[in-house]
């Protein structure tokens, strides 16, 4: 049996920042995700002015109610949509000051227009430099009254995690009419951490109604990230391995925990206790149809080990994976061709037909951190596969292939 110890995540991390920054009084986290994303998330917070303090464990945040600490600010938010969408809207709530976000190449590409839209209806003054709705932009913050807001977040959950962490900074509170909504269990995390630190939120339909009054500084545990749990346990499915990954079981806050119910479709044993989650690989992997919508970080690692099912892979309704760190259909649909296997892909979907991979690929990432992490899973029963940018899994988890090559699984090409 190997034990995988997996990083903090970087949703819950990036939240917590957010919500540490703006509550009253120190908050501690601990174990929080030392990674790309989210030490650029720290580190914008400290272009406001905010005080983090760090140890190799925890990071110490000093709240701070009403603001940030400069009236003026630069702040680059790197690759990180959780810092391109959540920190804009953070400096929104202060009264006074003018903050400029900027990102990377990818990260301008990638929409923000369902947002800057509702925050615009809120009153904000929101400026765009190039694209509407894109990186760069300026927020001159004059505080935000709230009220009701109509949002299309069809394309991002993101959109309304912003919003929703928004509302209790606001004079009257929030109202937010959702009309579409994708990967919908990261606003579960979102409401649940809000609660964590004092906030009240609710939920009737399709309306989202976030109080008044702030928050309040605590102590705040981070779990092990389940999207990059995937590959240790897709690696216990396709090796007929045992993997547990101690910290996520029945509690967890993430939903893609319930990546290990697709294993579990296709034949491997899951057993998920109250503080960890076991899968085992049975020798028995077979193809299915599922619906990712909810869950589609995880839509690369199911593809990058489809091939090896008994029938065809076939995941459905993950169009915006299309707009993630790169268009993650065509990427996993490329690589695959790239393998020799046999794919099709449509608008929201991609369809994979079992195949033998072939040895020696030079895998093409995309600067895609789960391009990589979810080839090295192919690659533990495919010889000789590289990556043309192994390095940008840094995003996520800068020690992935020195944690993955200590799980020691055995490779079976
Ligand atoms: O809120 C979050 O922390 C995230 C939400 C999801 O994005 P979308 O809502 O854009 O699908 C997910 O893909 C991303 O990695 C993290
Ligand atoms: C899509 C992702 O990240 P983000 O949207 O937070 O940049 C991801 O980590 O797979």
């Amino acid at each position: 049996m190997a034990l995988a110890h997996i990083p903090g995540s970087k949703s819950i991390t990036a939240r917590a920042l957010f919500l540490a920054a703006a509550a009253d009084g120190v908050t501690t986290l601990v174990r929080p995700l030392r990674s790309d994303d989210t030490e650029g998330f720290a580190e914008g917070l400290t272009r406001l002015g905010y005080r983090v303090g760090r140890t190799p464990d925890t990071w110490q945040i000093d709240g701070r109610p009403q603001g940030p600490a400069v009236t003026e600010a630069d702040v680059y938010c790197r690759d990180g949509a959780t810092t391109a969408r959540f920190l804009p809207t953070l400096t929104a709530a202060a009264h006074g000051g003018t903050y400029r976000f900027d990102a990377s190449p990818q990260m301008r590409r990638r929409p923000l227009a369902p947002l800057t839209r509702a925050l615009r209806d809120l009153g904000v003054d929101l400026r765009h430099e190039e694209a509407e709705g894109h990186h760069p932009l300026t927020v001159v913050a004059h505080g935000v009254h709230g009220g009701e807001v109509t949002l299309d977040a069809g394309q991002s959950s993101q959109y309304l995690t912003a919003l929703l962490l928004l509302g209790p900074l606001t004079r009257d509170g929030l109202r937010v009419r959702v009309t579409d909504l994708v990967s919908e269990p990261y606003v579960d995390i979102t409401t649940a951490m809000m609660r964590s630190f004092g906030a009240e939120v609710g939920r009737e339909g399709d309306t989202y109604t976030v109080a008044p009054g702030g928050y309040r500084a605590t102590t705040y545990a981070v779990e092990p990230d389940a999207s990059t749990a995937s590959y240790f346990f897709a690696a216990a499915a396709l090796t007929g391995t045992e993997v547990t990954v101690p910290g996520l079981g029945t509690g967890a806050l993430q939903g893609d925990l319930r990546f290990v119910d697709v294993l579990r479709r296709m034949g491997a044993r899951v057993d998920v206790r109250a503080d960890r989650t076991t899968v085992s690989g049975t020798g028995e992997l077979r193809g299915l149809t599922v619906n990712m919508r909810d869950i589609s970080d995880t839509m690369p690692t199911l593809a990058a080990i489809a091939p090896f099912a008994s029938g065809p892979v076939r995941i459905e309704d993950v169009a915006n994976t299309r707009v993630k760190e790169c268009d993650r259909l065509d990427a996993c649909a490329e690589n695959l061709r790239r393998l020799g296997v046999a794919v099709t892909t449509g608008p929201d979907w991609i369809e994979i037909e079992p195949g033998t991979p072939a040895p020696g690929v030079d895998i093409k990432t995309y600067g895609d951190h789960r391009v990589v992490m979810s080839f090295a899973v192919t690659g533990l029963r495919t010889p000789g596969i590289t990556f043309d940018d192994p390095g940008c899994v840094r995003k996520t988890f800068p020690g992935f292939h020195e944690a993955f090559a200590k799980l020691a699984l055995p490779s079976r090409p």
